[in-house]
């Protein structure tokens, strides 16, 4: 018998104007613990108490995990082994604009790659991460680690949705290679990451439902001249407020999402200076999540923003709750760690 660990960061993602392009590795982690046993007992999943029970399927077939590690499997003309005892304990909330999904995905493809002995690159399991997840920006991030940009080439925004099931198997050499383009960029030790997480979900086909299907030029040159500002000035050593504020401004997805996010508008139009140390906020991923960057204050911030959500009501007619983390950038992307062999 021996163990493994998959260890995948989170992801924030859009910050602003980067909607399905910036994603940013968080330390706040997905992990996968693997006891490899030496016998053919059926391969099985579970979560710690940290995921609520029945808040994720443990059907092998179902789970997006194990789903996604028998899609690259099934794609190599192979499967996961018997023996696989996997323990989950995520500190991702579901649903709520951190990547979760993402983080599952990575750690479904670092599975099969492992486990079925495929020790692929990690560029070619992203093709995978993409295939599935259909954005690079969240993937990318927990994949690869650190402040990322992506972009599809054509091949790759122009596949239909893949499907799942043995039934629907696509051999490997027909799924795309280098679907994406990712570079790393750098981010200010100066700036951290400010999360307030309410505690009600929206998923992000939602969120992405509500999106219009063609935009003015206007609104997508505000986006272009912004994201490209914004890439360059987070990653300055003596952050300017002022600037990298205008730089997180959107057009693109936040003005369209707000009715599902109460509060959002509000939180959105704080600029800086209304608390020592504030930058900017914007939804984090597809949201609920606001992410807020500020160079001092993070808990103060964090609470202001918790009273702001108070203020509006959820869709039972209750008050916002919500938490604050401050959360520091994780360069280094998802990893395998062999534990002891016993
Ligand atoms: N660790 C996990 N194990 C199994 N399924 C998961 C896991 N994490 C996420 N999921 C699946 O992904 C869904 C959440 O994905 P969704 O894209 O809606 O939100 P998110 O990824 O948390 O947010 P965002 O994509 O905006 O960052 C969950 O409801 C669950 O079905
Ligand atoms: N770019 C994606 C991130 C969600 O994971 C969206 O905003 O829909």
């Amino acid at each position: 018998m021996h163990k493994y660990t998959i260890k995948v960061p989170s992801s924030t993602s859009n910050i602003g104007p980067g909607f399905d392009v910036l994603g940013l590795g968080l330390k706040l982690f997905l992990t996968i613990h693997v006891t490899v046993h030496d016998d053919e007992r059926p391969t099985t999943i579970d979560y710690t108490d940290k995921t609520p029970k029945g808040s994720v399927s443990l059907d092998l077939e179902e789970n997006l995990i194990t789903k996604t590690a028998l899609y690259l499997a099934r794609s190599y003309g192979t499967t996961l082994p018997n023996g696989l005892e996997i323990m989950v304990d995520n500190d991702i909330p579901l649903g709520r604009g951190l990547g979760s999904s993402g983080t599952a995905i990575v750690g479904g493809v670092m599975l099969a790659n492992v486990a079925c002995g495929l020790n692929l690159p990690k560029e070619r399991l992203l093709d995978y991460c993409i295939m599935v997840e259909g954005h690079p920006d969240n993937v990318a991030a927990s994949l690869l680690g650190g402040f990322v940009g992506s972009y599809l080439n054509e091949k790759a925004s122009s596949l239909p949705p893949m499907k799942w099931g043995a039934e629907n198997t696509i051999k490997q050499e027909d799924i795309p290679y280098k679907t994406s383009a990712c570079i790393k960029m750098k981010w200010s030790k100066a700036i951290k990451v400010v999360v307030v997480i309410p505690k009600y979900e929206l998923a992000t086909s939602l969120a992405r439902s509500v999106l219009p299907q063609q935009y003015d030029r206007k609104d997508i040159v505000f986006n272009l001249q912004r994201v490209t500002v914004l890439t360059h000035v987070l990653g300055d050593d003596v952050p300017n407020p002022e600037v990298i504020y205008e730089a997180m401004q959107d057009r693109i997805h936040q003005h369209y999402r707000q009715k599902l996010i109460p509060g959002l508008p509000e939180i959105l139009a704080l600029k800086p200076g209304f608390m020592k140390g504030f930058i900017g906020a914007c939804m984090s991923g597809a949201g609920p999540t606001v992410l807020i960057l500020a160079t001092e204050n993070f808990e103060a911030i964090g609470k202001k923003i918790q009273e702001i959500f108070m203020n509006y009501k959820d869709e039972s007619g209750k008050p916002i709750d919500s938490y604050v983390k401050v959360l520091e950038v994780f360069n280094d992307g998802a990893v395998v760690i062999n534990e002891d062999e016993n």
